[in-house]
C-alpha cells in the first residue's frame, strides 16, 4: 500500500499552548482512519497544517510524497478539507458556490459532479437557495460538497456530522463509505466514537498535543480486557446470590435485570456459577469492550493513567 500522507515529528504551538508535540503518522493510500481526541487534543491544528492554513514550527507532513509546504498546490489539489468552522458565503445558492468551487481548482463544466453531490448530500431540492436561508445542517452538507467538487484523492473530514441530523448523516456516510470503497482515502476526526468504531479501519488517538496510539480498531478494542453480561431476570430478587461479590456488578429492578463486568478469564467460571445457582433467567446478553473504554482508559477523561 503506498502512503497517503506521511506526518513526521511535527510540533505546533500557539504562544505558551503547545498544540502539537513531535506528532508522527502515516495514513495509507484507500484507508478510512480516525483520528480521535478529547477537546484540545491537537487534531485541527494538524488538520489546519495539512491544509495550508497554519504554520508548523517544525516536523513536516507530505501528501503523496510531497511536502505540504514546498508543494502547496500539488498538496491542495490532492486533498478535500472539510473545516470544523461552518463558513460559508451567504450570497451564493449551493449550486453557485461548488460552480466557484470548480473554477478555484479550474475545473469547467463540472455540472455532472456538482448534480451527483447535491444528490448525494441531500442538497438538491436547496441547489438553487441561497445559502443564507440553509439550515445549520445544511450549510454543513455545502461544506462538504464544496471539499469533494474537485474529487480529491484524500478527503479530511473534521467533525462533519456534528449538528447534521441522524438520517442525513446515515446517508452521508453511505456517500463516504462509498467514496472509500472507491479508492479514496478518509481522514475522519469525530466525537462520536459509535460513528468511529463503525467505519474506521485503523484509529489515532491523541490527547494534549501528542499522538498516544495508532492501531487498527480491532486491535485497540481487544485490548481491553472486558466483558459485560447483562443477566434478564424472571422476577425481581431481593439479595443478589453470594457468588456475584466476585464481581463488579448492579442490580435492575425494573426490568428484573443483573448487570455484571468481569474479564475473559472470569468468563467460564463465571457461567458455571450462574449455572449452579437459583437465579431464573429469561434471556441473557454479553458484549465486549467499545472503543469508548478504550478512549476512556486512554485519554485523561478516564479519570487514571496507565
Ligand atoms: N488560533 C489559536 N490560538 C491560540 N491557541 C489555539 C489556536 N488554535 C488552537 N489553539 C489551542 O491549541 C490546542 C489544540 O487545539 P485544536 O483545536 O487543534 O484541538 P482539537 O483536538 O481540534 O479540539 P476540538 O476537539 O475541541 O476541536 C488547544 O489548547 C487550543 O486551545
Amino acid at each position: 500500500m503506498t502512503t497517503a500522507i506521511k506526518i513526521e515529528n511535527l510540533s505546533k504551538s500557539y504562544g505558551d499552548v503547545q498544540a502539537l508535540t513531535n506528532v508522527s503518522l502515516e495514513i495509507k493510500k484507500g484507508e478510512f482512519f480516525g483520528l480521535l481526541g478529547p477537546n484540545g487534543a491537537g487534531k485541527s491544528t494538524l488538520i489546519k497544517i495539512m491544509a495550508g492554513l497554519a504554520h508548523k514550527d517544525s516536523g513536516s507532513i507530505t501528501v503523496l510524497g510531497k511536502d505540504v509546504v514546498k508543494n502547496y498546490r500539488f498538496t491542495k489539489q490532492k486533498l478535500g478539507i472539510v473545516p470544523q468552522e461552518v463558513v460559508i458565503d451567504p450570497y451564493f445558492n449551493p449550486r453557485e458556490s461548488l460552480r466557484l468551487q470548480s473554477g478555484y481548482f479550474n475545473i469547467k463544466n463540472n455540472e455532472e459532479r456538482i448534480d451527483e453531490i447535491l444528490t448525494a448530500l441531500g442538497l438538491q431540492d436547496k441547489a438553487n437557495a441561497y445559502a443564507r436561508s440553509l439550515s445549520g445542517g445544511m450549510k454543513r452538507r455545502l461544506l462538504i460538497a464544496k471539499a469533494l467538487v474537485h474529487d480529491p484523492e484524500i478527503i479530511v473530514l473534521d467533525e462533519p456530522t456534528a449538528g447534521v441530523d441522524v438520517e442525513l448523516r446515515n446517508s452521508m456516510w453511505e456517500y463516504v463509505k462509498k467514496l472509500n470503497n472507491e479508492g479514496k482515502t478518509i481522514i475522519l476526526t469525530t466525537h462520536y466514537l459509535e460513528e468511529a468504531e463503525a467505519l474506521c479501519d485503523r484509529i489515532a488517538i491523541m490527547d494534549k498535543g501528542h499522538v498516544i496510539t495508532v492501531d487498527t480498531k480491532e486491535n485497540l478494542i481487544n485490548s481491553i480486557d472486558k466483558k459485560i453480561i447483562q443477566l434478564k431476570l424472571d422476577n425481581k430478587i431481593s439479595n443478589a446470590p453470594n457468588f456475584l461479590n466476585n464481581y463488579q456488578y448492579e442490580i435492575n429492578e425494573e426490568p428484573p435485570q443483573i448487570n455484571i463486568e468481569l474479564t475473559k478469564e472470569n468468563l467460564i467460571n463465571f457461567m458455571n456459577q450462574v449455572y449452579k445457582s437459583d437465579l431464573k433467567i429469561k434471556d441473557m446478553d454479553i458484549s465486549s469492550a467499545r472503543l469508548e473504554d478504550v478512549f476512556l482508559k486512554l485519554t485523561n477523561l478516564g479519570g487514571e493513567k496507565d
